[in-house]
């Protein structure tokens, strides 16, 4: 099995154990609206993308990785951890970066933000000390750390969301539309920031450019998988579909 680049930028920290997420016959409604219908699949590769047309079910899908979303019908499995009745476990495991960071962003500073999520997973104070420097650091936020978190540029914002949610360590982040917001520099940057990741990621993304070197990409339409590849067989099929 390939396991791609993870964690190019991150050569020498230790790896991550695995985290395989297993989607059995999921279906899922909002309401009578059945948005994602009979996916089943195991995400195991290291960097994984999903596209699809607006309203595809993509977001839906990405929500169901760590519980956010569960499904109407059938299981999704992370590790054998059932996201329906061991949510608490799933999230420790699996971290979820929204596209607007507002929505993530809680408190009033920027460095009361990110040790947010470490300290509601009762981590002990010079863990989370640590781990707040260490990630504001890793950064560049960290001249920012007493700033207030709405007063960021957009593209700070975004990395600060990513920062909230790798300071918990999670194996897997989901990544919902991370660039969709930002301009091209911005783009980059958290382009880049996804690159050297020690972390197992799957990206759900417009920006097709950013799956470029991904292990494998999944395509939905209308609810359903409909193509599941290489970005060299699917990135292709997809805009030939929507030409
Ligand atoms: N909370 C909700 N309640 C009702 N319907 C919803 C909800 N969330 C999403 N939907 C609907 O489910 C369908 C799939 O939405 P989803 O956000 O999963 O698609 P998407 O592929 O991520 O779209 P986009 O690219 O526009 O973000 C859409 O028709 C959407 O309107």
């Amino acid at each position: 099995m390939h396991w791609g680049r993870r964690g190019a930028a991150a050569a020498d920290a230790p790896p991550l154990p695995r985290t395989a997420v297993e989607l059995r016959d999921v279906t899922h409604a909002y309401g009578e609206r059945t948005v994602l219908s009979d996916v089943t699949l195991t995400l195991t590769e290291s960097r994984i993308g999903v596209i699809g047309a607006n309203g595809s079910g993509k977001s839906t899908f990405a929500r169901l990785l760590n519980g956010l979303v569960v499904p109407t019908a059938g299981t999704v499995l992370v590790d054998g951890l059932d996201t329906r009745t061991q949510v608490r476990e799933v999230r420790r495991q699996v971290g979820f970066v929204f596209q607007d960071p507002d929505a993530q962003i809680v408190h009033p500073t920027v460095a009361e933000d990110v040790a947010f999520g470490p300290t509601n997973q009762g981590r002990p104070a010079d863990e989370i000390a640590r781990r707040v420097d260490e990630v504001l650091d890793r950064y560049g936020l960290d001249g920012h750390r007493d700033h207030p978190a709405h007063l960021l540029s957009g593209g700070q914002k975004q990395l600060l969301a990513i920062a909230g949610v790798l300071v918990m360590e999670p194996q897997r982040v989901v990544f919902d539309e991370p660039t969709t917001l930002l301009d091209l520099v911005n783009t980059r940057r958290v382009a880049q920031v996804i690159e050297g990741l020690r972390q197992d990621v799957v990206v759900v993304t417009h920006h097709l450019d950013l799956l470029a070197g991904f292990d494998r990409v999944l395509v939905f339409e209308d609810g359903r998988l409909a193509a599941d590849g290489s970005p060299a067989e699917t990135v292709p099929w997809y805009v030939a579909r929507n030409a």
